[in-house]
């Protein structure tokens, strides 16, 4: 018996090995967070082992991340170490026409800013089912916050039209801790109109880490999707 494949898994893989295909020997690469870069960074690891590609560095965008650098052999560097990251690989929740984006359906969004707003090039990887008309329209802005401050930081985006709602751990009890050891709200906008204005917007309420908008970061996105029956990449 044989078990069909979701095609969601397909396309991630398919548009994961493109991205992968665009690394060159002696890059420093920036390593994204989700299920979708899980595969790139396993495709990398799998040129690096065939010989195909050498003396590569990953900047880990998260935890996860370097955890999976490790497991499939890239050598790891911090910003400490490197002052150009010359290509940055990352999943994203929602992409809209001009490519700015909604991240940090895994929490990573604070490093993934830093690391994905650094690189020469910064690619998005995505399936099609996260392509939107408007930013907003699925998915929900996460905002990580520090600790103490959750209740003044959810009061003033409930003043800005969101509804904020505490990221609860799924299998532990209690919040969402990202990797700084702070917590996530995910804030439901009815209508973003002008994302870069409140990306800003979010970013200046104290206590406010980073929210999950990337507004003119974004140089490609290859997106998987299915073509009679087949999985292609496009590009946008
Ligand atoms: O922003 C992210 C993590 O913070 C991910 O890149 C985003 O959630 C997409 O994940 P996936 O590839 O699993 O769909």
């Amino acid at each position: 018996m044989t078990t069909a494949l979701d095609p969601i898994q397909v396309m991630k893989q398919e548009v994961a090995r493109a991205a992968a295909a665009r690394v060159s020997s002696g890059m420093v690469v920036g390593l994204g967070t989700g299920s979708t870069t899980a595969f790139v960074i396993q495709f990398l690891g799998d040129r690096l082992k065939s010989g195909d590609l050498k003396d590569i560095k990953g900047v880990p965008t998260s935890f996860q991340a370097s955890v999976l650098a490790k497991k499939y052999g890239i050598p790891l560097v911090t910003l400490d170490e490197v002052e150009t990251i010359d290509l940055a690989i990352d999943g994203a929740d929602e992409v809209d026409p001009q490519k700015n984006l909604i991240k940090g359906g895994g929490a990573a969004h604070t490093r993934e800013k830093i690391v994905d707003a650094l690189a020469e090039t910064f690619i998005v990887v995505v399936d099609s089912s996260k392509l939107v008309d408007r930013l907003g329209s699925t998915f929900p802005v996460p905002i990580e916050v520090l600790p103490m401050a959750i209740a003044p930081v959810s009061r003033a985006v409930v003043k800005l039209g969101g509804q904020p709602e505490l990221r609860m751990g799924v299998r532990k009890d209690g919040p969402v801790i990202t990797d700084q050891g702070n917590m996530v709200l995910d804030v439901k906008f009815s209508h973003i109109d002008n994302p870069a204005e409140l990306e800003r917007t979010l970013n200046n309420i104290p206590g406010v880490v980073e929210n999950g908008i990337f507004v003119g970061v974004t140089d490609w996105v290859l997106i998987g999707e299915i073509k009679d029956g087949q999985p292609i990449v496009r590009e946008m």
